[in-house]
């Protein structure tokens, strides 16, 4: 009979490891002795230490080379929310992740860490400090916010102690940092096309943006804390600079820091949300006839123009977490990673 190795607990796999949040986490997975298998539709890098499956999160066949021997997963792969495609968020974040529950149950792995989002207790309206015991919003801003809320309960119900399989739910709040895919280079694109003139309401709604590093941090705590006896099974826990910063200050330290001009028009809240939400009508009734992505989408006006921070105290008390890095040295190392999204270059 063939014997099964079993899993190294320093054996890793990071499904979505060529995205941005994945290659960060691979890289000080890769520091702290671990090795990892990284599962993702495209390759984007090569590293020694790490082994690359390609293929769809959603074809469990695929996933399972990928899983042989490891005890300890983390899925951060995800649709990226400008898509709006309902169909592929919900192939991908639901039935992709039920698929991915299945094959680590195949492959007998142990851990299971979701990188869920913040967002899940969003509605649109103010959230100030919130905690995780908020309600799952009953009307989410947009697709991708509502498969990520079926994609966290999907997870942390499939957590079973006596199964000997363990799941924990991360959720970061406005990732930053070097390589970000969304965040630094659509604000310079908006503000390269002089779009970036106006604060949206009265500019003092305070947000949480964490800088990768720190989200990165929390993965590796929970994936180091999630063991039968451990008060985290099961739970989802906010993953923040814990230093909530207004929007346009955010905004305006980027873009300055770029050589760009800071945003210092007002416009009121109501007036920009009721316009975004007249285009993006617009653009899916002219859908089949011309095809235009408005910039200022409801979602983004609703996320430039409310207060949205959550506490980590959760993850304080039950994980030992403090970010690593302050938002001020997060906002200085981003700026130096974009050389080529400088203002002239
Ligand atoms: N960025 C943020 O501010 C926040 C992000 N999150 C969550 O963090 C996670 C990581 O986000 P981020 O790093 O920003 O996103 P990225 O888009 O940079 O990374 C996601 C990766 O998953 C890949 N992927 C997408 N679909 C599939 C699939 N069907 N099979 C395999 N791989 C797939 C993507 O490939 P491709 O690029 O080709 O699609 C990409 O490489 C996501 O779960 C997201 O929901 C949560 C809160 C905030
Ligand atoms: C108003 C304007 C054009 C701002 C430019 C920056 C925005 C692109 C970002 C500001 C807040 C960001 C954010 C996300 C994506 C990028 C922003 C809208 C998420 C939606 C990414 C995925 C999540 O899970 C939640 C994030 C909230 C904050």
């Amino acid at each position: 009979m063939a014997t099964r190795i079993r899993p190294s607990s320093k054996r890793c796999a990071v499904i979505g490891g060529s995205g941005f949040l994945g290659r960060h986490l691979v890289e000080k997975l890769l520091d702290r002795g671990y090795s990892v298998a990284v599962f993702d539709i495209r390759q984007s890098y090569e590293v020694p230490g790490v082994t690359f499956h390609q293929g769809d999160l959603c074809d469990q066949q695929a996933l399972l080379p990928a899983l042989k021997d490891v005890s300890l997963v983390f899925h951060c792969a995800s649709p990226a929310p400008a898509s709006d495609d309902r169909a592929l968020f919900e192939r991908v974040n639901i039935q992709g992740t039920q698929t991915v529950i299945k094959a680590c149950i195949e492959a007998r792995v142990q851990k299971l860490v979701l990188t869920s989002s913040a967002s899940v207790v969003f509605e649109g309206t103010d959230i100030k400090n919130g905690r995780e015991d908020l309600p799952y919003a009953k009307k989410p801003i947009d697709y991708y916010t509502q498969t990520k809320i079926v994609q966290e309960k999907l997870v942390l119900e499939a957590c079973d102690k006596q199964k000997g399989f363990l799941t924990v739910a991360i959720r970061p709040h406005g990732i930053f940092g070097p390589r970000d895919p969304q965040l630094v280079p659509i604000l310079v694109d908006t503000a390269r096309r002089g779009k970036m003139k106006f604060i949206i309401g009265d500019g003092s709604n305070l947000v949480d943006f964490t800088f990768v590093e720190n989200v990165v941090h929390g993965h590796i705590l929970a994936a180091e804390h999630l063991r039968t006896d451990s008060p985290i099974c099961g739970k989802p826990y906010h993953i923040t600079n814990d230093e909530p910063i207004r929007f346009w200050d955010f905004m305006s330290e980027v873009l300055v820091g770029l050589g760009y001009a800071a945003p210092r028009y007002h416009l009121p809240y109501a007036l920009v949300y009721g316009l975004a939400l007249l285009l993006w009508l617009l653009s899916l009734i002219l859908r089949p006839l011309v095809s235009f992505k408005p910039t200022f989408t409801p979602m983004r006006v609703a996320l430039a123009g409310t207060h949205h921070y959550y506490s980590c105290e959760r993850a304080k008390e039950d994980m030992g977490y403090k970010p690593v890095v302050s938002l001020k040295e997060g906002i200085e190392r981003t700026v130096k990673s974009y050389p080529h999204l400088r203002h002239g270059a």
